[in-house]
């Protein structure tokens, strides 16, 4: 059996009901196959994709804390630091009652190979809770967030590991995280990014991962000989990335058509209207049923969909697994030419392969995804130099760092024979800087 083989194995024989997880790895592994099989005596002697497939430390731990009846709830909380060969863990923080250590070890273990590739000195990690902050009052969130740091803030630290936001962590969660760790802690320093303006947060973060999502999918294009402007776009999502994915898109003059959240799915014909999604998701908190009352020509549908819309360009900016194969199918029947992926792991590995084998472009989230955590770690360049860089400044470093990746999976691809390939190039090229750093601190 090949080396990549017996690791994938032992991956599912050690990780039972982690599916997401060994997904996630067998993604990376496969892809990494053409490097491994040149290096496979070496790698298979030092235990090299044993040790990557390993999180260095992982914690879980009990998060009490009182509703607004009086009652106590007890959720669980989750961090897990993959991997810190290149820099100090960097990650969000997921709250969504589906969390569990599966979904977490799957996001830390992409979160590793996409902070290498933005070439940013961070390492790889992630954690969250199962706690739902949706339909809580703001002082539950508080008492939440109080307790999870009570616990979170013995493991982290400006140097040691810095999370950040992720699916229902936004700006109200970090702030409050953010409160508890100073007040426990005594310190005042960068351990976490996502931060309010008012207390060392960085411009532009809140816009870098839907903006970098963008910036890389313009240039994938321009690569491949196509323009971004006058396409027809489809996001999944009505959250942070998929909100500013469509701002952008529409500022470099994309029409985007829908939006979606965990209950249905809106198509506006004329061009999603930012400014009323932003009032409905980031002001109201309401659900997407509210959008027609702003724009009376759009259409709300409960269930999923918008994959069965005819575009050119589809980005799913939701969650992981929710492209499947049908959806490709959908997809390519109806003449898209690109999918880049602005949430974690969206497409199944099956509808990832029908698109590339039916001449779609496909970015992978590690790479697509990349601006939000880059720009977390320019966040943490500025709380270091104690300044704060304008929104121009931070926006133009993040393009470069966009416009990089870019060019590095496809030149990863290239060199390896898979041209085009991009989900080759990005693992590749990840891959290729943690393995050097890995290597020079001996066997750890
Ligand atoms: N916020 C960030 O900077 C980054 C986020 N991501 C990824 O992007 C994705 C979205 O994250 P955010 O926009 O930050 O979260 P968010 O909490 O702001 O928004 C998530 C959106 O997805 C929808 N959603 C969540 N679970 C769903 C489900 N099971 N079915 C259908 N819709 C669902 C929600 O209704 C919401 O509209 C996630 O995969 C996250 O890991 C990746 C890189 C950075
Ligand atoms: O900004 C960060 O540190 C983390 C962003 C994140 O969780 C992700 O890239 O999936």
């Amino acid at each position: 059996m090949s080396y990549v083989d017996e690791v994938i194995e032992l991956v599912v024989r050690k990780n039972p009901a982690e599916p997401e997880f060994h997904q996630a790895v067998k993604e990376v592994l496969e892809s990494l196959r053409i490097v491994v099989e040149a290096n496979e005596e070496k790698f298979r002697r030092e235990a090299l994709l044993e040790r990557l497939v390993e999180p260095e430390r992982q914690f879980k731990f009990r998060v009490p804390w009182v509703d607004d009846k009086g009652q106590v709830q007890v959720n669980t909380g989750y961090r897990v630091q993959f991997n810190s060969a290149i820099g100090p863990y960097k990650g969000g923080l997921r709250l969504h009652p589906s969390v569990n250590l599966g979904i977490i070890k799957f996001l830390g273990f992409e979160q590793v190979f996409k902070n290498s590739l933005t070439g940013l000195p961070i390492g790889g990690g992630k954690g969250g809770s199962d706690f739902d902050p949706k339909g809580k009052s703001d002082r539950e969130v508080m008492a939440f967030c109080q307790s999870f740091m009570t616990e979170l803030c013995k493991y982290i630290g400006a140097d040691t590991d810095v999370p950040a936001g992720d699916i229902g962590t936004g700006a109200r969660e970090i702030g409050y995280l953010f409160g508890q760790y100073k007040r426990i802690r005594g310190v005042y320093e960068g351990v976490l990014t996502g931060k309010g303006l008012s207390y060392g947060g960085s411009l532009a973060r809140k816009e870098a991962t839907g903006y970098g999502l963008l910036y890389l999918t313009e240039e994938m294009l321009k690569l491949n000989g196509i323009e971004l402007a006058g396409k027809t776009v489809a996001v999944s999502g009505a959250g942070n990335v998929a909100i500013y994915a469509t701002e952008k898109a529409q500022e470099l003059g994309a029409k985007v058509v829908t939006v979606s959240d965990s209950t249905g799915w809106v198509y506006d014909p004329d061009g999603i209207d930012v400014a009323a999604l932003k009032e409905i998701k980031e002001v109201k908190r309401e659900r997407l049923t509210e959008y027609p009352k702003y724009r009376p020509n759009a259409k709300y549908q409960e269930g999923t969909g918008v994959w069965s819309v005819k575009v050119d360009i589809a980005l799913p900016c939701a969650t992981q697994n929710e492209l499947h194969l049908e959806d490709a199918k959908m997809l390519v029947a109806n003449g898209c030419i690109a999918v880049a992926e602005g949430a974690n792991m969206p497409t199944t590995m099956e509808a990832t392969e029908y698109l590339q084998k039916n001449g779609v472009l496909f970015a992978p989230g590690k790479a697509a995804n990349a601006g939000g955590v880059a720009t977390s770690a320019l966040e943490m360049s500025q709380n270091s130099e104690r300044l704060s860089w304008t929104f121009e400044e931070v926006d133009s470093k993040l393009k470069g760092i966009m416009v990089n990746i870019c060019h590095n999976m496809a030149d990863a691809a290239k060199k390896y024979g898979v041209e085009g390939n991009y989900v080759a190039g990005a693992n590749i090229a990840g891959f290729e800087k943690v393995v050097d750093a890995m290597n020079a601190q001996g066997i750890v």
